[in-house]
């Protein structure tokens, strides 16, 4: 296999530790979610349709557990000339530096500030876009509805939250059928039932699927009050609300 392809769970182990996004998945970040996430480069490219929208002269844009920079790259490409700043955040140093080499490679007019930090502590303002592109599920549910009032709070009138999860559905027939689809998806993709199931080992601890119905309730408890889903394959979904 080619350097760059996701081979983290190819092999048994012993003890599956918890995911984590350390040095090893920023190797093959790019392969591991474009086999495991169902429309994520539609998504992707989707925000950065949004933000072309959506983003207002002089305004800051937030790219909250950034990753490699994907969301930031194609927000970037689509406001030049707009006089907006992208901040750009993520906890794992690892995801960071890799991130500033993806950010430096291409030459733009609009600057980006990458932080590593986490996005539970920072300060959000003169916001016209905030982006949790799949970053909302790892954080403890409980910590979930502060953080969206804190972005409520930091937004322009006007302005727009795009959150893309994982999602969970509590009807069992629909959650059993919609999850078999992902799992066929992970298959033709060239993962093992070995990866699928020790992967699934690894992420069940820190990553908490909600249904559409706790997200819709909590963008209304932070203060929206326009709010849906604007994109959805299986049970991977991105869902914006504007404040
Ligand atoms: N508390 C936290 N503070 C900061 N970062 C965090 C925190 N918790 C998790 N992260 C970071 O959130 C990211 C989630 S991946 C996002 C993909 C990206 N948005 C993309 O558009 O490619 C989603 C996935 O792999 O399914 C990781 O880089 C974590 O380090
Ligand atoms: O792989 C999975 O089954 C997922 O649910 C998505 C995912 C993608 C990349 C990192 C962690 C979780």
């Amino acid at each position: 296999m080619s350097k760059g392809s996701d081979q983290i769970y190819a092999n048994p182990q012993k003890n599956i530790a918890d995911f984590s996004f350390d040095k090893k998945v920023v190797e093959v970040f790019p392969d591991m979610i474009s086999r495991s996430v169902p429309g994520y480069g539609d998504i992707v490219q989707g925000i950065g349709n949004i933000a072309k929208q959506v983003v207002t002269s002089g305004s800051q844009v937030y790219d909250l557990g950034c990753s490699l920079g994907a969301a930031t790259l194609a927000i970037r490409r689509q406001i030049e000339g707009k006089q907006a700043k992208i901040i750009a955040i993520d906890n794992s140093p690892s995801m960071v530096e890799r991130c500033q080499t993806h950010i430096d490679a291409f030459v733009s007019s609009t600057p980006v500030e990458l932080q590593c930090a986490d996005i539970r502590e920072i300060k959000i303002s003169n916001a016209s876009l905030v982006v949790l592109n799949f970053t909302l599920q790892f954080l403890p549910p409980a910590d979930r509805l502060q953080l969206l009032s804190t972005i409520y709070e930091g937004l322009n009138t006007g302005g727009c939250i795009v959150v893309s999860e994982k999602l969970y559905f509590k009807q069992g027939q629909i959650q059993a059928l919609i999850d078999s689809l992902h799992l066929d998806f992970k298959r033709a993709n060239g993962y093992s039932e070995l990866e699928i199931s020790q992967k699934r080992s690894a992420l069940e601890n820190v990553m908490k699927p909600d249904s559409i119905e706790q997200h819709f309730a909590r963008f209304s408890d932070a203060g929206f009050k326009q709010y849906h889903s604007w994109y959805q394959r299986y049970n991977f979904c991105s869902m914006v609300a504007i404040k």
